[in-house]
Order: structure tokens, then sequence, then C-alpha cells
């Protein structure tokens, strides 16, 4: 460890810098700004993608969604534990890489209609290639982010020296922002990609663009960190800590169980039963990591209803109007709004909001930061559930005629926008009548109807299903509630997992942080399938009232947490431990650093050597 400490600090005092910073981290940060933009801009139009070119019903498709999102963040544990034990962070990072790119490529693919559409009618005729190639990609895409997650951020890290604390701080906060420009962006590009019309043989909506962009950007990251390799400090893998602690409970546990009979004296903690075989450090550090873990269990209901703003809010915007008047706003695009209110959120809290709250003489702790936020993501799917009977209401008394059975009736009309043609052999006519969002018409076309005339006048229509009129607008206290909560609850969440970890366990930590995100996501799809509401708001509410639940059990969780400082409590045992040494082997570990640190500057003057002759 000592060998590498100072490999480091003789890297890092080599590698070159620009304002302060390591320029290495300038490949992290694009290459993060990609790979995010790659990620949020496939899940941006994937529910849609489900209900429109899959055509699964909307249960089915945010089931899928969720589980999807779910595996995202379970493989955190497995790249973690590759990188730590096995491969290192930047091979992990490479390896991991390629195969999120062809995941991408894989759904790029899969949304192409005309590689199945032998009958060339526009609609897929073997949607079991297409469905069975996209969860293919999907698997691989959950294995690729999720895997290089806890690695990227934490390699981020790596590259800054002892002495380079507060630029190693503001390295986390541009890197946060950087995952919300990527996000905004591809939030924006994708839906209007997808909104295009494209195929060789026939136009649909364009999918495979939506999808082929992120697939490309994918690549570009990969080539970015690529570029940048020669200039990264590349930590060694530390070994599996991950196992060392599962094991480390598990003598706990069984030795505990050992000595269960009532003449063996107890112990402070059940952990302390591991003296017997595991050093006093590793014990006091995982009684740390358990204490935050023990805290984490009500935090998955917060994600429950964090990440339903890209299924069930996604579906809920389908049914609303998107006309802002100068622009028209697709329903995948209100995902925008939460980066956007990130971007501007994160300043003005850190700026303005805590200080003024401490200048009230109000300790408002990252654990009581956190209750709001949860009670904040209540309070957006209350607003969730007010604008959904809004829109429940104005499409009361209605009848559904789809449009797809009337193209079922007559399947030579080929829609263009607002315009159809009526084609029969050389013969067309083509009518064009005003659409607003979410409407449906029924047409009447005269059995006398002669083609080749003018057939505007002649066809009637009946209004079948009104256009939506709750304007999507309505959509925006929610994504605000939502955001400040995450703002409360996901910058502060992230921060006290980290001040909270013993220095060997922030990546074990990482993963757990994440894990919840998973755990929350696979809960959307227990309580919807359970719950089965017929109703879509009491849905919302329902998950509403979950969380206020949960968000009170976690004040009384945090009521009684109290905040370590790891380092400190290390520190205290290291000393102890040094006293122990014998005054032999604190000679040798002396002379063995005076040796290195006198190697290590000879290097450093011949390299310094070599840069004056060049000059
Ligand atoms: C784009 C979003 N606001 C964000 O910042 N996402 C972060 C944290 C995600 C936590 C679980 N959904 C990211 O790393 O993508």
């Amino acid at each position: 460890q000592l060998k590498d400490r100072l490999y480091k600090c003789h890297f890092i005092k080599q590698s070159k810098e620009v304002c302060g910073y390591p320029l290495s981290i300038f490949f992290i940060v694009v290459n993060e700004f990609c790979e995010r933009f790659s990620y949020y801009g496939m899940r941006a139009v994937l529910v849609l993608y489900f209900k429109y070119f899959l055509r699964w019903d909307d249960d089915l498709a945010t089931s899928i969604y969720h589980t999807f999102v779910a595996l995202c963040y379970l493989t955190p544990i497995l790249g973690a534990i590759v990188a730590d034990s096995w491969l290192g962070k930047f091979k992990t990072i490479i390896y991991l890489s390629i195969v999120y790119a062809i995941g991408q490529v894989a759904m790029a693919v899969s949304a192409i209609h005309d590689i199945t559409d032998t009958d060339r009618d526009g609609t897929p005729n073997n949607m079991t290639f297409h469905v069975v190639l996209s969860m293919v990609g999907l698997f691989l895409i959950a294995l690729g982010t999720g895997g290089i997650k806890p690695c990227v951020a934490a390699f981020g890290g790596d590259q800054f020296g002892d002495h380079q604390e507060r630029q190693r701080r503001t390295f986390f906060s541009v890197f946060y922002l950087c995952i919300n420009g990527g996000s905004l962006l591809s939030t924006i590009i994708t839906p209007i990609l997808r909104a295009q019309n494209c195929g060789i043989y026939s136009k649909q909506k364009c999918y495979s663009l939506a999808f082929g962009v992120p697939a490309a950007l994918m690549v570009v990251a990969l080539v970015v960190f690529i570029v940048g390799s020669g200039m990264y400090y590349k930590a060694k893998p530390e070994g599996n800590i991950m196992g060392d602690v599962c094991k480390c409970i598990g003598f706990a546990i069984s030795n505990r169980y050992k000595h269960r009979s009532k003449q063996y004296p107890s112990r402070e903690h059940w952990m302390d039963w591991a003296e017997d075989k595991y050093d006093k450090l590793l014990i006091a550090q995982i009684k740390m990591v358990l204490k935050v873990l023990f805290l984490y269990i009500p935090l998955p209901m917060f994600w429950t209803l964090f990440d339903q703003k890209g299924s069930r809010w996604t579906l809920q915007a389908t049914t609303m109007d998107g006309n802002f008047g100068a622009i028209v706003i697709q329903p995948d695009q209100m995902q925008t709004v939460n980066p956007i209110l990130i971007l501007t959120l994160v300043p003005i809290m850190d700026s303005v909001i805590y200080p003024l709250i401490k200048k009230c003489g109000l300790n408002f702790t990252p654990l009581k930061r956190m209750t709001v936020g949860m009670f904040l993501a209540a309070l957006a799917f209350v607003c969730a559930a007010v604008v959904q009977i809004e829109i429940d209401v104005s499409r009361k008394h209605l009848t559904y005629f789809n449009l797809t059975q009337f193209l079922k009736i007559f399947p030579f009309l080929i829609i263009i926008r607002a315009t159809f043609f009526l084609q029969s052999g050389q013969l067309s006519c083509a009518f064009s009548r005003d659409f607003g969002f979410g409407s449906s018409y029924t047409f009447f076309i005269p059995s006398t109807l002669s083609l080749g005339s003018n057939c505007q006048e002649s066809i009637t229509g009946a209004e079948d299903i009104k256009p939506n009129s709750v304007h999507m607008a309505l959509q925006v206290p929610q994504y605000f509630f939502i955001t400040a909560g995450e703002v409360m609850f996901s910058v502060t969440g992230l921060e006290f997992s980290y001040s909270q970890a013993p220095s060997n366990m922030k990546a074990v930590l990482q993963a757990g942080w994440l894990l919840t995100v998973a755990i929350g996501n696979f809960i959307v799809l227990i309580v919807a399938e359970v719950a089965k509401l017929p109703k879509q708001w009491t849905e919302y509410v329902l998950f509403a009232s979950l969380l206020l639940c949960v968000c009170i059990i976690f004040s009384i969780m945090a009521y009684f947490y109290t905040y370590i400082d790891p380092t400190e409590i290390e520190a205290k045992f290291r000393r102890n431990v040094g006293d122990d040494d014998d005054d032999k082997n604190d000679k040798q570990r002396k002379l063995e650093m005076e040796m290195m640190k006198r190697d290590l500057d000879r290097s450093d003057d011949e390299h310094y050597k070599g840069k004056q002759t060049k000059m």
C-alpha cells in the first residue's frame, strides 16, 4: 500500500495539469457526458417504443421498463467486484463500455421495422425477432451502464492527489452537472428523432434513429476514454473487499451461534464475535457500513416514485396537449424538465437555500434533508394524481375508435401527417384534416366515391375522441417537486454515503446506495401488480401514501443515528496496532520508505533533466 501511495504521488507530480486540475479528468468528464446522453436518450423513448412499436399495453410496458432500470442498478455490485478484485477500474470501464455499445446497437437494429416487414405494410411481421433482440440489447446495456457506474466516478476521484482535496470536490459537482447536461440534451433530441418518419419500404416512427444516436454517443464515450489512456493514474485492484466483508460477517454469525450457550460471556456487538479470526480494524469498518446500510432500508421507496417519471408520467403525457404555441412538446420530452431543474436548483440550494437555513440557526443535517426530499417526492405524486383526475374528467363519455382498426378496414389508406391518400392502382385522391393531440376520428367514405377526382368534400368525419385538452404544462409542478426532492435526497445521500464510509469501503457503500435504486424499481412492479387499481390516479395516491409512511419511519431512524468520522476511527485503530508493533518492524518500514522515496526523487530529477535538455 505504501509503495502504491508513493507511486501515485510520483505519478500525479509528473502528470499534466490545466488550471490546477489533472488533464486526465477532462476525458473522464466528457466520457460521462456522452455515456449519460446515451443512457438517458435511450431511456426517454423506451416506454413509447414498448407501447407503439412492440404493441405492449401500458402495464407490461411499465413493468419491463422498471425491470430494466432495476437491472441497471443491480449490476454496479458486479462492476465493483470485477474492478476491485480482478481487472481494475480502467479495464472494467473499457470492457463493459464495449458490451454497453453492442447493446445500444442491438436496440437500434431491433427498431428497424423493415427487417421483418415482408408484406411491406409498415408493420413488422415477426414481432418475436424485435422483442428478443431488444431484450438482449437491454440486458447488455444494463450490464454495461451498471457495471461502469461505480467505477467511473471513483476512477475520476483517483486522479487527484491528497493535496487536491478542493479540486476533487469541484470535480464531483462538475461530474453531476455533466450527468444532467447529457441527460438534458438527449431527452430533447431523441424524442425529436423518434417523431420523424423513416423506413426503406414504408415510413414509420423512427425509433431506430432514436436508439442509433445514443449508440453512436456510447462509441464516442469509449473512444474519448481510450484517448486519455496514457494520462490516467490506474490504481491496482485492491482485492475483493466485498468478499472479505461477507466472510467476516458470516464468521461472526456462525461464531455467535457456536457460543450461544449462557456459559460464554456476551460481547458488546454481535460483530465482535469475528474478533477470534479477523482484524479489529476490519470489524470496526464493517460496523460503520452496517450502521449506514440499516439506515438505507426505507430508501428504495423514494426511487419507486422517482423513476416513474420515465414510465407512468410519460404515458400520462401522451394523453395531454403538448402544444406550447411556438413549439410542440413530445410526451417523452417532458422528462427534460428534470435535468433543467437540476441544473438550476443545485446551485440555488447550495448557495442560497442551505446557507439561509444555516443563518436562521437551523441545523439542516444530511438526514433531515433526505427526509424533506422524501416528503417532496410524495407531494409530487399528489400533484400527478390531481392532473390525472383532470385528464380523466376531460376524456369521460367518449367512445374509443382506434385509427389502427380503421386502417385494417381500409388498408390502402396511407397516412402522411394530416393528409390522407386513398389509392387504388394508378388512381388516387387526397384529403386533409387538422388533428388535435390524442384525438381519434372515423371517416365515412361513400361507396360511390370516384378516385382520381377531388375527395376533400365527399369524405365526412366524426370525432370519436376529442383532442387532449389538459395541457402538458400542468405536469410542471409534479416535476418541480420530484426534482427538488431529488436534490435534497439524491445529492445529499451520495455525499452522506461517501462521508460515512470507511476509506476502503467507499465503493461498497456506493454499490449499496445504487442497490436501493434497484429495489425501488422492483417495488413499482410489485405494488402495481398486487394493487391492480382500476384508476391511475388512485395508484398515484397509493404511492404517495406509502412514501409518506416510509418518510415518517426514516425520520425516526435518522433521529437515533449518530454521525461518525471514519478517518478518525480508523486512525485510532491504526495507532493501537502501531503501539503493538515491535521497534524492529517499525525501523524496517521506515528504511523501506526512505529507499523508495530516494528512488522516486532520483527518477524525478532524471525526468526534469530530460525535459531541460530537450528545451
Ligand atoms: C438525470 C438525473 N437527474 C440524475 O442526476 N441522475 C443521476 C442519479 C440517478 C439516481 C437513480 N435514478 C445519474 O447518475 O444518472
